[in-house]
């Protein structure tokens, strides 16, 4: 069968309403449409071709970037495009640039961390693109520790001014994107001091360039930090340095909905707790964990598709096997296409979270902050850490050509790596998570219920009396067969009373240390690990809740119910450690699920082609051709080879210069 024939006959086999699972991806069929839109308008507009990123030189990438980003806001404008439509259009573009952190983080902190009047004042401006902005908070001494940051903003009474400084090499600000050569103004969080005492790490609104010529204004410079990982991929951002010189702003321009500073100086705390400071983090966090989904299923839509196309090996009529065929490529293929439906549904999930949370805040109600933080933290921690793994993975699942930058996945890894470092290490990150969740565990002895996500952990409080090793759990009697994996109640018993074990078992240890702090520190690496029990918690019980939902379309429902317990059981497979040692489920159980899991996968086999049509990816914004629509790959890569700058002409620059003197070198040695 040739290429061009694999997909569609793969397509034929399909055992379920592929544009009805389409709408399930996008969220609803409105999400769908506009999404759907979207991707063909910039799929169609050569303004925004994007293959030849990866030849492009440093200058070039970023004049590419700024002509694309201006170009898009045209077209906003233009087509009067909604803040949806607006989005999605960014999304397709599929190009990091200034504007992401105009409006995903300068705005997004202006509106959370200024008062009515500050958001008065700045937020048309920014709605115009009028002023740009970006959110100056790492600097080159601290990024995660942001209480530590040394930038200064001392109160002048005298002038009712800020004095913004930077004291020392370390202060600079090193990281922010959009800086580097086009913000004209940053939320710039410095040490806020007044009458000589310190009162914490505080956002100011800063000009930092002139509305007239774009230079520095006195006392600021600025700069490009540098190349990043990977040709093409980041560089298309200008993230930047920047330090101060005692430069002034008016008072009015610290962000003051959380502490207000008076004109003589003295601080006003507002009923806002202070962690509303970290807001716009949270609220970024939270896009990351969509984001996730969308990076996971473009690098598994690319291997899917060629591991169809691929074969290698024959069988005895002399057909060659199709790669994904193979057990093995499904055993590391499959579970990434479950993690990138049961990501798409945590952070739907996740989103209505932080709305909620958002709503609280406003009536005044903080309560659900602390679980916010954590969830946020936490989820973004174990989907970015997965998503990059599993681009990863894509790669070596398409073999040699998946090293290929026309396959597109070298260029998605690099891209995405950086997540796992921005807005928050993951590591530390997680570390938030085990803080809450031994703090919600000493709680409990209180009679504190705990609630929502870690509602589960109150129902196990029998284990707050050492009763670790008594296997109280109602799995060990319910699991005698391997379908007996795919009952819901069965697989959330199992993943809450690992989690819940685990944690248990880490809050007793913490109690043998005299000094928390000390013990926490010590334990830190399994604290880790319970919470990265719990995230995956989050995400299979946010699954299973899906697919509790009225899901319309032929099949849909029983394609979910698949990958919802290959990305479960997959889990426990690769965590069968934590399942056993804290007594969940014996090593029968361990065995019948992999028998589970490897039903499952014959199942999704047919079903895998449509799978990932229903992300409804353009050849576009997949930019692959190993993960074309039509599966055409042969043809399509020895055409794409051709256009390698190293092809313009037969004889390559320096034949001359040093390939021939060798040669002639050579045949000169042998005459010898
Ligand atoms: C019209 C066009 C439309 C176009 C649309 C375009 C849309 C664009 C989409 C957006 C895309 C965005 C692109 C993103 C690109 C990435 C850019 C990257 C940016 C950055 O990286 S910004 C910098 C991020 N930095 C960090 O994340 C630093 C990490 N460190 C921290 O967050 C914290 O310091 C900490 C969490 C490690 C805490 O440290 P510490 O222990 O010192 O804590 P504190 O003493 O300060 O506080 C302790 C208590 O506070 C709680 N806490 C901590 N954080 C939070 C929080 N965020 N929220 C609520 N509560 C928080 C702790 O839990 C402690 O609580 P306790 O009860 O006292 O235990
Ligand atoms: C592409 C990119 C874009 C960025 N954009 C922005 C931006 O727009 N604005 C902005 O302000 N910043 C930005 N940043 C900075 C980013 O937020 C920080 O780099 C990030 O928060 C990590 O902080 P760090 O660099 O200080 O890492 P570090 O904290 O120095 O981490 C180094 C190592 O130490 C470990 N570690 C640190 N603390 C602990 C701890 N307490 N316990 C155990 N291990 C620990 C970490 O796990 C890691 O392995 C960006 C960064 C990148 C890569």
């Amino acid at each position: 069968m040739e290429g061009v024939d694999i997909l569609p006959h793969e397509r034929s086999k399909t055992q379920f309403d592929v544009d009805a699972m389409k709408i399930v991806w996008a969220g609803s069929r409105h999400a769908f449409e506009v999404s759907d839109r979207m991707a063909r308008l910039v799929a169609s507009d050569p303004a925004f071709q994007k293959d030849n990123r990866s030849r492009l030189g440093r200058k070039e990438l970023f004049k590419n970037t700024l002509r694309k980003a201006t170009y898009a806001w045209k077209r906003i404008l233009e087509l009067r495009l909604t803040e949806e439509e607006a989005g999605r259009l960014r999304f397709f573009v599929d190009e990091p640039a200034f504007t992401d952190l105009h409006w995903g983080m300068f705005v997004p902190a202006i509106k959370g961390q200024g008062t009515e009047e500050q958001q008065q004042k700045w937020l048309p401006l920014a709605y115009k693109m009028q002023i740009i902005g970006c959110y100056a908070q790492t600097e080159l001494g601290h990024g995660s520790n942001v209480q530590g940051l040394e930038t200064t903003a001392t109160f002048d009474p005298d002038k009712d001014e800020f004095v913004i400084h930077s004291p020392t090499l370390t202060s600079s600000k090193w990281w922010p994107g959009g800086l580097g050569k086009v913000s004209t103004h940053a939320v710039v969080y410095a040490r806020l001091i007044t009458n000589g005492e310190e009162h914490g790490v505080h956002g100011f609104i800063v000009q930092l360039r002139s509305l007239d010529d774009h230079m520095p204004l006195p006392g600021i410079t600025i700069g490009d930090i540098g190349m990043k990982f990977g040709n093409g991929a980041y560089n298309t951002m200008d993230n930047g340095v920047l330090t101060f010189d005692h430069v002034r702003i008016p008072r009015n321009q610290m962000l003051m909905r959380v502490l207000q500073v008076t004109s003589e100086g003295k601080c006003v705390q507002s009923n806002v707790p202070r962690q509303l400071i970290y807001g716009t983090m949270v609220f970024v966090r939270q896009t990351i964990v969509a984001d996730a989904s969308s990076a996971l299923s473009r690098a598994v839509c690319i291997a899917t598709r060629y591991s169809a196309v691929r074969r290698q090996f024959g069988s005895q009529d002399g057909v060659e096997t199709q790669v994904i065929d193979y057990k093995t490529q499904q055993n590391r293929l499959f579970p990434l296409l479950a993690s990138a439906y049961a990501f798409r549904f945590v952070g739907e999930w996740l989103k209505w979270l932080y709305t909620d949370v958002t709503q609280r805040l406003q009536a005044n109600d903080f309560s659900t902050l602390p679980e916010a933080h954590a969830c946020t933290a936490g989820l973004k921690s174990l989907t970015t850490t997965a998503t990059a793994d599993a681009i990863e993975e894509c790669r070596k699942l398409c073999g040699g050509h998946g090293y290929l930058c026309a396959s597109g996945l070298p260029e998605l890894f690099a891209v995405y790596v950086p997540a796992c470092t921005y807005e928050g290490d993951n590591v530390v990150l997680l570390l938030q998570v085990a803080r809450f969740l031994m703090k919600t565990v000493s709680q409990l002895g209180s009679g504190k219920k705990p609630i929502g996500t870690t509602a589960y952990l109150g129902r196990v409080q029998d284990l707050m009396q050492c009763r670790c090793e008594v296997q109280t759990v109602g799995i060990i009697y319910s699991i005698n067969a391997a379908e007996d994996w795919l009952k819901p109640s069965v697989m959330l018993e199992a993943f809450e009373a690992r989690s819940a074990r685990m944690c248990v078992a880490r809050a007793q240890n913490l109690g043998k240390f005299a000094n928390p702090e000390d013990g926490f520190a010590e334990l830190s690496a399994d604290l880790v690990e319970a919470a990265v029990a719990h995230c995956q918690l989050i995400v299979v019980s946010k699954f299973l809740d899906k697919l509790q939902q009225d899901i319309p379309g032929n099949g849909v429902k029983q394609q979910l119910q698949n990958l919802c317990y290959i990305y479960a059981l997959n889990l426990l497979h690769k965590h069968l450690g934590d399942f056993l040692s804290t007594g969940c489920i014996t090593p029968k159980q361990a065995s019948l699920a992999n028998d589970q899991l490897r039903s499952l996968y014959s199942q999704v086999r047919p079903n895998a082609i449509a799978l990932v049509d229903a992300f409804n990816y353009t050849d576009h914004y997949l930019g692959s051709v190993l993960g074309r629509y039509d599966g055409n790959v042969y043809p399509k890569l020895y055409e794409e080879a051709w256009k390698d700058p190293l092809n313009d002409s037969v004889l390559p620059d320096g034949y001359n210069e040093y390939i021939r003197p060798l040669l002639k070198q050579q045949l000169h040695n042998s005459r010898l």
